[in-house]
């Protein structure tokens, strides 16, 4: 107990055991959705999974996954991870990125603060520079917020802009990205006749340039860095949208992972290559996939790539990527302030945790669970093991990924005796189905459920109990729908694929031979969400969680 009052000692569940192993399975990108056959969960054969959903109700629920129920602005915003596993871990719902940032543009707070004020230093004599995903997706950025900033900045006195941009297809339709760029051109054209000189100036696929995530590969960083920073790609353009429309025509390859570009002039000069004096703003909310890039912009010992030449900018994220690394140390809106997350309280209480994912995941069930927070609470009672993804290759060339290499160290945490919780994500449902790749997804999901099957084969052994959860939908449902379900067609009457997340609900399955007899699933809670998973399985863990988390999903009826 501190001088406040707080403590972090949590109060015992009156009629839970301590000591049990629990299992905590997150499967990444797995909803619930109706059957047919863009459904690769419905298709995929999944006798594990399947099983576990005959404990409907009282052992097997539904909990919402998106939009409010996350933290995120409105009913139509799809699930994410960090949204998903921050909720997950947290056990309550934090206004999130793209909720902040939108307040923080609307009521024009974010020209005041100390990370606006920094960039502007560099407004009458340098460029200012907006490096990020272009999208509405409103997972990593969001367009309009871009228009916003724009805008503001411009009223603010940028007089040279420089726009460099990550083409999506991931969270939004492939081929999308050419009205996204029609857009902005137009945006800036408006800003040129009011004198402003504002251009794109480079660009490339998120998933092939920049935006890569948790180390796993960069060389994805690196190339965007020579674009957007030394204004050197292997390909040229006089526009973006020509760049746009000619490597996706000629090297028929899909927006997440066009090559780099840079823009150039009439003389063949690039446009906007990111010089001393320069300001420079990376515009996405979301941090897994700025963090790399952040450490390259702002880090006087970078050791990762040769950057060639490290120009003297001001640096400020949309927000503070990483709390505990302070990075970037300059940014224009404050993160959620995601605290005293379950993670952080069962240390306090003696819970030895195990998290393991593959690198492509690693982060969400540690950075994302823990409140985008880096590194562990206490390393005597924490292990946290990364499983190497394969870099340099789309997974649906690997549908079954590392799954069970995952699968197999929790396997041999959970018989070790050493962890009372033992987490994982399996990440198949979601990479291979942000492909679009349907066979290879069914696989995918395939694999994920042999995974989940071992781990719950350890739990049985030992006697302990297992929640098996996702973070949001994925692989579910793989084709753009109308408002009555049934797949839209484009202009040319073909299906359109769905590579994004959905708004479908996801499970919560919960047994194991440690969950005393006469626990199930609460009625009262037809609304709960994936912020109610915490207090469950602290439940597990023999506890009551804290009073302003929300409610947890299980009572314990007498028998
Ligand atoms: O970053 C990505 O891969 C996608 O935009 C979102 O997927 P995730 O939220 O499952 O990571
Ligand atoms: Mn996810
Ligand atoms: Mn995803």
């Amino acid at each position: 107990m501190d001088s406040a009052g707080f403590s972090w000692k949590l109060a015992d569940h009156p009629k839970l055991p301590k000591g049990k192993t629990v299992a905590v399975v997150v499967l990444d990108g797995w909803g619930e959705a109706n059957p047919d056959k863009y459904n690769c969960i419905y298709v995929a054969k999944t006798p594990t999974m399947d099983s576990l959903k005959e404990g409907l109700p009282e052992k097997w629920r539904l909990v919402r996954a998106h939009g409010t129920a996350v933290g995120l602005p409105t009913e139509d915003d799809m699930g994410n991870s960090e949204v998903g596993h921050n909720a997950l871990g947290a056990g309550r719902i934090y206004a999130q990125g793209a909720k902040l940032v939108d307040f923080a543009l609307a009521s024009g707070k974010i020209y005041e603060g100390e990370g606006f004020k920094y960039i502007k230093e560099c407004f009458d004599k340098g460029t200012l520079h907006l490096i990020g995903l272009l999208s509405d997706g409103g997972v990593h950025s969001r367009l309009d917020q871009l228009q916003l900033l724009l805008k503001g900045a411009s009223e603010h006195g940028a007089k040279r802009i420089r726009v460099h941009i990550l083409t999506d297809g991931r969270d939004v339709l492939d081929g999308s990205s050419v009205g996204f760029v029609e857009t902005l051109e137009n945006d800036l054209a408006k800003l040129r006749e009011k004198g402003v000189d504002a251009q794109i100036a480079s660009g490339g696929g998120r998933m092939y340039v920049t935006m890569d995530r948790y180390e796993n590969d960069w060389d994805v960083v690196k190339r965007g860095w020579y674009a957007h920073v030394l204004g050197e790609a292997p390909y040229k353009f006089r526009s973006a949208l020509e760049a746009v429309k000619k490597l996706r025509e000629d090297l028929k390859v899909s927006d997440q992972y066009l090559p780099p570009f840079v823009i150039v002039d009439e003389s063949g000069k690039p446009v906007g290559p990111t010089m001393d004096g320069d300001a420079v703003v990376t515009f996405n909310f979301r941090a897994d996939r700025m963090v790399m890039l952040a450490k390259a912009l702002e880090y006087e010992d970078f050791d990762k790539f040769d950057r060639v030449r490290f120009p003297k900018i001001r640096y400020a994220g949309m927000l503070q990527y990483d709390g505990e690394l302070m990075l970037p140390s300059q940014y224009l809106v404050s993160p959620p302030e995601i605290e005293r997350t379950s993670g952080e309280y069962l240390v306090h209480n003696g819970i030895r945790t195990f998290a393991c994912s593959e690198t492509v995941k690693f982060g969400h069930v540690t950075f994302f669970w823990n409140g985008n927070r880096s590194g562990c609470f206490n390393p005597k009672l924490e292990e946290y093991v990364e499983i190497p993804s394969d870099s340099g290759i789309t997974f649906n060339v690997q549908p079954k990924m590392k799954a069970l290499e995952i699968a197999e160290k929790a396997r041999d945490a959970i018989l070790s005796g050493k962890f009372d919780q033992v987490r994982v994500n399996l990440p198949n449902s979601d990479m291979v189905g942000h492909t679009g790749d349907i066979e290879a997804t069914v696989v995918g999901c395939e694999a994920a459920d042999e995974a989940v099957k071992m781990i719950l084969d350890a739990v049985e052994k030992v006697g302990g109990i297992y929640l098996v959860t996702a973070d949001h939908g994925n692989a579910e449902d793989m084709v753009k729908r109308d408002k009555k379900g049934k797949p839209q067609l484009d202009k040319a009457g073909n299906i359109q694929i769905l590579t994004s997340h959905t708004l479908q609900p996801v499970p919560v399955a919960i047994g194991g031979p440690g969950l005393k007899q006469g626990v199930r699933f609460r009625s009262d809670l037809p609304q709960a969400g994936l912020a109610n998973v915490a207090a469950t399985f602290m439940n597990f863990h023999g506890f009551v969680a804290p009073d302003d988390y929300e409610p947890t999903l299980i009572e314990v009826v007498d028998n």
